[in-house]
C-alpha cells in the first residue's frame, strides 16, 4: 500500500510508516496537476498547510482512503468532498498547541514592544530609544476568541503577566474558562468593546471566516492591537489595514494570511505598524516531530483498522473498531443488502429500532451499517460508514431512529422498517453468542436463520405440497438446501419461506418455482 506526502515533514514520520510495511513517496512542492496524475495510486495522502486538497484531486482518487493533516487546522482539505467519497479526513490535534500558543505570547510581546521595527532600525545604523517607546502587558486586557487547546494555553501564558483575560466560545462554559484564568463573555462584542488585545484562535470555516470585520473594528478600543495566529481570512485584511492607517488600530501581529504566500507587495505586510511572521505558529523542532510521529500512527492505526484516531469527518467509525459492536454492524448491513433484494418500489424512508442500551447508544453507526448494505446493492457507487448518510439524503431518502421497549424476548435487537412508494418491509435481528447472527423477523413473521449465502425467499399460502413442490424442482437441478426457516400466521394463512441453499439458482430454476400454484414473490437473494 502507498502513501504520497505532498508537503515537508519530519523523517519519523516516513520511517514509521516504512517500518510497517507502506510504500512512502516524499514530494513536497508537487504542483496540483501532478498530485492529481498520481493520486489514484495511493491509499493515503499526508498534507500540512501547503497542499489544498480540492474536490477535483478527491475524485480522482479513487483508492484513497484517508487524507491525513499533520497539524490542527483542515481548512486547506474540502472535507465535505472527501466525506462524500467516504474518505476520513483526520488531524493531529495537540501536538503543535504549545508551539503556537507560544508563537502568539512571541507576537503579542514584539508588538507590545516594537521588537522587529527596532530590530531592523538599528541594524540599519540607527539608535532610536524614542521612537519604539511601547506598552506593558501587565494590568491590561486581552480577549481571547476561541478557548480551544491553544486559546487556553495563550490565556494561563497572558495570566503569568498579569493581565486581565476574557474569553469567547459558543462551546465553553464560564466554570471551565475559568480553570484557565479566563473570564468568559457571552457576546463578541463584549470582546471588542473591553479589549486592549484581541487574539483569535478558532478554526477557519464558513462561520468565522471575515468574523473580525469593518463593522467589528470599529467596536474596538481605540488603540486596540490585534494578534492572528489562527487562519489568514478570519480577520478582513483590507479592513484592518484601513483601521490601522486611521489610527483605531494601534498595530497588528500576523502569522496567517487568506493567501499563503501572500502577494509580494501586500500593503497590510508592508504596513510599519503591523509585524508578520510567514505561517511560523507550528514550526518548532517539537511540535513538527510530535505531529510527524502522531499523523504517522494514526493512518498505520486506521489502515491496519485498529483504531481510528483524530478523525474529523468520521467520529462514529472508532465505534466501528469496537469487538462487541462489530458482530452488530454486521448485522445490520446485511439487512440492508436482504431488504434491498426483496423490497418493491422505490425506497423513501428507512427507520432504524433499537432494543438494548448498547444498541441505542450506537444507533448512528448501525443506521450507517445498514444504508452501506442497501444502498451498496442499489447504487453504482461504493457505499461506506462515511458518506452512507451524506449519499442518503442526496438521494432524498428520509433517515430516522427510535428507541423500542418491544424487544421480543431479546436483550439485543435491531429492527429496520424501509418504506418504499409500493410497501414498508420490517426486518429484524439479533446476535448469538459473541458473533452468531441471525434474521430474527420479516414483517409480521418470526424466524431464525444465518443472513448468509444464497436464500430463496417466497410468500405461500400456508397448505400441504408447498415445501416439496419447491424441493423437488431443486433436486432435479441438482441444488442442495442447506436450511429451512418457516414464517406463518397459522394453517391455511400467508406464510413466507427462506431457504438456503448450496448453489446458484439459474432463472429457469426461478421461473419454475414462481409458477408453483400457491407460491408468489419469489426472490433470489445473496448476502
Ligand atoms: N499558525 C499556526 O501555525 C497554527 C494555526 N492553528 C490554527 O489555530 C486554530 C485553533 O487550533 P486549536 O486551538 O488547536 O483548535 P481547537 O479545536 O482546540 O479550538 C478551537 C476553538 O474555537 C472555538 N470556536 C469555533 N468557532 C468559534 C466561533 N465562531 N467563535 C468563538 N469560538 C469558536 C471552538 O469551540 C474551539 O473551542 C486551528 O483551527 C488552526 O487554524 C493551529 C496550529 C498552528
Ligand atoms: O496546524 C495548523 O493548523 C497549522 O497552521 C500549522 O501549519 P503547518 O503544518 O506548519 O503548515
Amino acid at each position: 500500500m502507498k502513501i504520497l506526502i505532498t508537503d515537508p515533514i519530519e523523517e519519523s514520520c516516513v520511517n514509521i510508516l516504512k517500518s510497517e510495511g507502506f510504500t512512502v513517496d516524499l514530494k513536497p512542492g508537487i504542483t496540483k496537476d501532478e498530485i492529481k496524475r498520481i493520486i489514484n495510486d495511493y491509499v493515503a495522502l499526508i498534507v500540512r498547510s501547503g497542499t489544498r486538497v480540492t474536490a477535483d484531486i478527491i475524485n480522482e482518487a479513487k483508492n484513497l482512503k484517508i487524507i491525513g493533516r499533520a497539524g490542527a487546522g483542515v481548512d486547506n482539505i474540502d472535507v465535505d468532498a472527501a466525506t462524500r467519497r467516504g474518505i476520513i479526513v483526520m488531524n493531529t490535534p495537540g501536538g503543535n498547541t504549545i508551539s503556537t500558543a507560544e508563537h502568539t505570547m512571541s507576537l503579542i510581546l514584539a508588538l507590545a514592544r516594537n521588537i522587529p521595527q527596532a530590530c531592523e532600525d538599528l541594524k540599519s545604523g540607527n539608535w532610536n530609544r524614542k521612537k519604539f517607546i511601547g506598552v506593558e502587558l501587565y494590568g491590561k486586557t486581552i480577549g481571547i476568541i476561541g478557548l480551544g487547546r491553544i486559546g487556553r494555553e495563550v490565556a494561563i501564558r497572558c495570566k503569568a503577566f498579569g493581565m486581565n483575560v476574557i474569553g469567547y466560545d459558543p462551546v465553553v462554559s464560564s466554570e471551565v474558562a475559568r480553570k484557565f484564568g479566563v473570564e468568559l463573555v457571552a457576546e463578541l462584542d463584549e470582546i471588542y468593546r473591553r479589549s486592549d488585545f484581541i487574539t483569535v484562535h478558532v478554526p477557519l470555516n464558513e462561520e468565522t471566516r471575515g468574523m473580525i470585520g469593518k463593522n467589528e473594528l470599529l467596536k474596538c478600543k481605540r488603540g486596540v492591537r490585534i494578534i492572528n495566529c489562527a487562519r489568514g481570512g478570519i480577520i478582513d485584511e483590507m479592513a484592518l489595514l484601513e483601521a490601522i492607517e486611521s489610527g483605531h488600530v494601534a498595530g497588528a501581529a500576523l502569522d496567517v494570511f487568506s493567501e499563503e504566500p501572500p502577494p509580494k507587495d501586500h500593503p497590510l505586510i508592508k504596513h510599519p505598524k503591523v509585524i508578520v511572521t510567514p505561517h511560523l505558529g507550528a514550526a518548532t523542532e517539537e511540535a513538527q516531530e510530535k505531529v510527524a510521529v502522531q499523523i504517522a500512527q494514526q493512518i498505520v492505526d486506521a489502515l491496519k483498522e485498529r483504531a481510528i484516531v483524530g478523525a474529523v469527518n468520521a467520529e462514529i467509525l472508532q465505534l466501528a473498531m469496537n469487538e462487541v459492536i462489530k458482530p452488530y454492524l454486521l448485522l445490520a448491513e446485511k439487512i440492508g443488502l436482504f431488504q434491498a433484494q426483496i423490497l418493491k418500489g422505490k425506497v423513501k424512508s428507512v427507520t432504524g429500532i433499537f432494543v438494548g442500551e448498547m444498541l441505542k447508544n450506537s444507533s448512528q453507526i448501525l443506521i450507517s451499517a445498514f444504508l452501506k448494505g442497501m444502498l451498496n446493492y442499489l447504487m453504482s457507487e461504493p457505499v461506506n460508514y462515511i458518506n452512507a448518510p451524506v449519499i442518503a439524503r442526496e438521494i432524498g431518502l428520509s433517515v430516522s431512529e427510535k428507541v423500542s421497549d418491544d424487544s421480543g424476548n431479546y436483550t439485543h435487537l435491531l429492527r429496520f422498517e424501509v418504506k418504499t412508494d409500493k410497501e414498508t418491509k420490517t426486518v429484524s435481528g439479533t446476535v448469538f453468542g459473541n458473533n452468531d447472527i441471525r434474521i430474527v423477523g420479516v414483517d409480521e413473521f418470526h424466524f431464525e436463520f444465518k443472513p448468509e449465502g444464497i436464500l430463496i425467499v417466497y410468500s405461500n399460502i400456508d397448505k400441504p405440497g408447498m415445501l416439496a413442490s419447491v424441493s423437488s424442482i431443486l433436486a432435479r437441478s441438482e441444488i442442495n438446501i442447506a436450511g429451512l426457516s418457516l414464517g406463518r400466521y397459522g394453517v391455511g394463512q400467508k406464510a413466507l419461506t427462506v431457504m438456503s441453499v448450496d448453489n446458484e439458482i439459474p432463472q429457469n430454476v426461478l421461473r419454475e418455482i414462481s409458477s408453483i400454484d400457491g407460491i408468489f414473490d419469489v426472490k433470489i437473494v445473496k448476502l
